[in-house]
């Protein structure tokens, strides 16, 4: 590939194996998690999530979705129990969403797709920084939670309302006093499983934790994430949807569960 990843038919999820081999590594995300399939774990440790809303830093439209960075320079947002030892940090969150309802999502349950799906990104402290453990094989835990067409989510509105200043790649604004667990489901129980970022450079050093209860979104909020753009200031315009990659083999893997 030529030229640089994206979501279109000469850049897209088909073509990422031409630079990164790893596209066909032995635990690729995302993946069609199969509940029948999936074993109940006793030994899985309830997830603790505590974040500070005062570490929200920034939201920033970076060419293949939106983030929400945080400060991590101490252990006031983080991640802890759950499948993984240690203390992870909060570092920002994202999403992946479609051009209509029916996809969006990157994981699916039993074939089914959402219209989103939201990823947490902490980083596993026992490495220096984000950038040092993102290449390690148990260097993130990622959280994702799945969104559902409903009722509007007020949960999510500020996040959406600061959508229309970072409308083309490269814009970003302060986003500041947010509590990324405003946007947890009720329930934390969850599926887990060893995979990879699902965007190049597609490391395999995501211990995925995902929830099984989705939280809600509209139709019209949907719009919202549909209002973005994958170019920048002066480039012709393409709209920023269907920012996923496909299910990726699971070659051998056991999904494990935190509930019965
Ligand atoms: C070099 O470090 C990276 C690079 C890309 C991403 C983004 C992403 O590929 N990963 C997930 S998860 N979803 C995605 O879109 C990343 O997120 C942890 C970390
Ligand atoms: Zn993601």
């Amino acid at each position: 590939m030529s030229h640089a990843w994206g979501y279109g038919p000469t850049n897209g999820p088909d073509k990422w194996g031409e630079d990164c081999p790893i596209a066909n590594g032995p635990r690729q995300s995302p993946i069609n998690i199969v509940p029948n399939e999936a074993k109940f774990d006793p030994t899985l440790k309830p997830l603790k999530l505590r974040y500070d809303a005062s570490n929200a830093k920034g939201i920033l439209n970076n060419g293949h979705s939106f983030q929400v960075d945080y400060e991590d320079d101490t252990d006031s947002s983080t991640l802890t129990g759950g499948p993984v030892s240690g203390t992870h940090r909060l570092k920002q969150f994202h999403f992946h969403w479609g051009a209509s309802d029916d996809r969006g999502s990157e994981h699916t349950v039993n074939g089914v797709t959402f219209p989103c799906e939201l990823h947490l990104v902490h980083w596993n402290t026992r490495y220096p920084s984000f950038g040092e453990a993102a290449s390690k094989p148990d260097g993130l835990a990622v959280v994702g939670v799945f969104l559902k067409i409903g009722a509007a989510n007020p949960r999510l509105q500020k996040v959406l309302d600061a959508l229309d200043a970072i409308k083309t790649k490269g814009k970003q604004t302060t986003f500041s006093n947010f509590d990324s667990k405003t946007l947890l489901p009720g329930s934390l129980d969850y599926w887990t499983y060893d995979g990879s970022l699902t965007t190049p450079p597609l490391y395999e050093s995501v211990t995925w934790i995902v929830l099984k209860e989705p939280i809600s979104v509209s139709p019209a909020q949907m719009a919202k994430f549909r209002g973005l753009l994958f170019t920048g200031d002066g480039e012709a315009a393409c709209c920023m949807v269907d920012n996923y990659r496909p299910c990726q083999a699971l070659k051998g893997r056991q999904v494990r569960a935190s509930f019965r």
